[in-house]
């Protein structure tokens, strides 16, 4: 860990597409536990903040880090070049992603759906993997779905799989996307009770994109309110919702319905 204790660190971080600028010189931090919300009108660059996160772009100027080490970057000898791919993999394993479709293996039961990665890409031994993933299982409710294929699952349970398959691999910072909104609302609802739960009993660092309101505001310790590139505002939740002090701020809140 660094010595300023963050785990996640944008500096001044730049992101086009061709003419199109989405991320401005993007400044901000997140201490190792933190739960911090993004959110902001669609086409803000929210995404776009965890697909750098996850190595699926690049950045076009300044530099990201992921506790004491460069995601964006690695060095060499004094200076700092463009990660390669490997550097990228070696610290994207400290980070988990949850995405709008829950993109289970479908030819994998429950149970090798979580065991998988942590057996093959951080070589736990079989029965440490398995023990860990009934665990998780039990966590997210679905203890007795070990050896169910994904296809016989509902989406919500599909979509607690993939969360519990995030964890699995003992990541340091968990992204999720827009979690619940391929969902139905009652099926959304027991995401959300599961990953509310996660948030009080684990210390993962959380970097969530939403539009269920009423989920950020229960689960956040801090919300960032991005428009046109920037953070406009960054508050806990109850300064961001009860009294927003900026005007597109307001206006955001009014444009969407609270779940
Ligand atoms: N691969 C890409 N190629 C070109 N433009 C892209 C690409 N990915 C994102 N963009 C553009 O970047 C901008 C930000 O997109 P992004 O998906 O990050 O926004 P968002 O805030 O997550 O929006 P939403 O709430 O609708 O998901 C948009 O203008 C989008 O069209």
């Amino acid at each position: 860990m660094p010595a300023d204790d963050v785990m996640i660190r944008f500096d001044k971080v730049v992101k086009r597409f061709g003419d199109n600028v989405v991320l401005r010189e993007l400044d901000f931090q997140a201490r190792p536990g933190e739960h911090v919300t993004l959110i902001g009108p669609s086409g803000s660059g929210k995404t776009t903040i965890l697909r750098l996160l996850m190595g699926l772009e690049r950045v076009n100027g300044g530099t990201i880090q992921v506790g004491d080490e460069y995601l964006s970057h690695m060095r060499r000898g004094d200076k700092l070049v463009p990660a390669d791919e490997r550097h990228l993999r070696k610290v994207r394993r400290r980070i988990g992603m949850v995405f709008q479709q829950f993109n289970l293996f479908p030819n994998m039961n429950v149970l090798r759906n979580l065991t998988e990665a942590p057996i093959s890409v951080l070589g736990q031994p079989r029965e440490q993997a398995e023990a860990r993933a009934k665990e998780l299982l039990d966590m997210v409710g679905l203890a007795e779905k070990l050896t169910a294929n994904p296809a016989e699952l509902s989406g919500g349970q599909q979509q607690r799989v993939a969360i519990a398959r995030a964890l699995a691999m003992q990541p340091d910072v968990l992204l999720l996307d827009e979690v619940t909104s391929a969902l139905d609302p009652e099926l959304a609802a027991g995401v959300l009770d599961v990953l509310r739960d996660i948030a009080r009993s684990t210390d993962v660092t959380l970097l969530c994109v939403t539009h269920a309101m009423k989920f950020a505001r229960d689960i956040s310790d801090r919300v960032l309110m991005f428009d046109g590139g920037k953070i406009i505002e960054d508050a806990p939740p109850a300064e961001i919702f009860d009294s927003p002090r900026e005007a597109r701020t307001r206006d955001f809140l009014q444009s969407v319905i609270e779940t």
